[in-house]
């Protein structure tokens, strides 16, 4: 269970996140909408310790303050829009650095053939092992996106966050991606994801949190929240009417008018 209590951030000269409360339960789905700037990566930050933040944060009862560094680093684990650190690896050596947090565990400080063959299992179902020696700066969007999410699978915490986990993702990518973190799903992670897109945010869970200007909006079951005003208050667009021209398209095409 992950407890939020009055949690606020501030950056020099900018309150971004105020009084968040929230409670996600252990294997729950939820999905973080809200507008540009209004502290999505920073609530995902605060909760993988990255942020200074006020208030309280607490992962099965204790306070992430309590963690230390590598203990949290087990338990959560960030799929952030920033990964240029990386960029002198090669895919290969960034997935076994995924395990690092594993093989901490074990006795051994060598990856063994267990843990060599996960990589290669995670490699091959995000098709990256036609790319395993190249460098990550030489890699597109696309497939840098899909190491990045392998290295976070890989590191097999508690918690997972995904900060725009579609991003650079083609349309066949993105469904893999959905179904990966279905999968998670059902081995009883807790998975929380920020999305710009609405419909791929609905497909990942019917749990959804609306933030705007660093304050939850709304909270709960999509269709319990979402209606064409607060769509219109949210994103100052009439969203409903975009999705119905959008639709009409498809619809066509379903009838084969192409
Ligand atoms: N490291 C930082 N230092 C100072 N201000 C920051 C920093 N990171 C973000 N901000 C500011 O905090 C606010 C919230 O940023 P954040 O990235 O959390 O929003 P977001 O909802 O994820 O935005 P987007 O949808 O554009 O990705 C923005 O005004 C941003 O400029």
């Amino acid at each position: 269970m992950l407890e939020i209590r009055k949690l606020s951030v501030t950056y020099p000269g900018q309150q971004v996140l105020t009084d968040i409360n929230l409670s996600v339960g252990t294997g729950q789905r939820l999905a973080i909408l809200g507008p540009n700037g209004s502290g999505k990566s920073t609530l995902l930050k605060s909760l993988s310790g990255l942020v200074e933040y006020r208030g309280e944060i607490k992962l099965s009862n204790r306070s992430l303050r309590d963690f230390k560094r590598i203990e949290l680093a087990e338990k959560v684990a960030l799929l952030s829009q920033n990964t240029s650190m990386y960029f002198s690896y090669s895919v290969y050596e960034t997935l076994m650095m995924g395990l690092y947090t594993q093989l901490r565990k074990s006795f051994m400080a060598v990856a063994r053939a267990k843990d060599k063959a996960r990589v290669l299992q995670v490699m091959e179902a995000l098709d990256l092992e036609n790319i395993r020696d190249q460098e990550l700066s030489k890699l597109s969007g696309g497939q840098l996106q899909r190491v990045f999410f392998a290295r976070t699978l890989l590191q097999n915490p508690e918690v997972i966050l995904l900060d725009e986990p579609n991003n650079h993702l083609d349309i066949h990518y993105q469904l893999e991606m959905l179904r990966y973190i279905k999968e998670y799903f059902e081995q009883g992670k807790t998975v929380i994801a920020v999305f710009h897109d609405i419909d791929l945010a609905l497909s990942f869970s019917e749990n959804i949190l609306i933030l705007k200007e660093g304050k939850i909006l709304s909270q709960g079951k999509a269709k319990e929240i979402l209606s064409r005003e607060f769509l219109k208050q949210v994103y100052q667009t009439d969203v409903l009417d975009y999705m119905l021209q959008k639709h009409k398209f498809w619809k066509g095409l379903e009838e084969g008018e192409r």
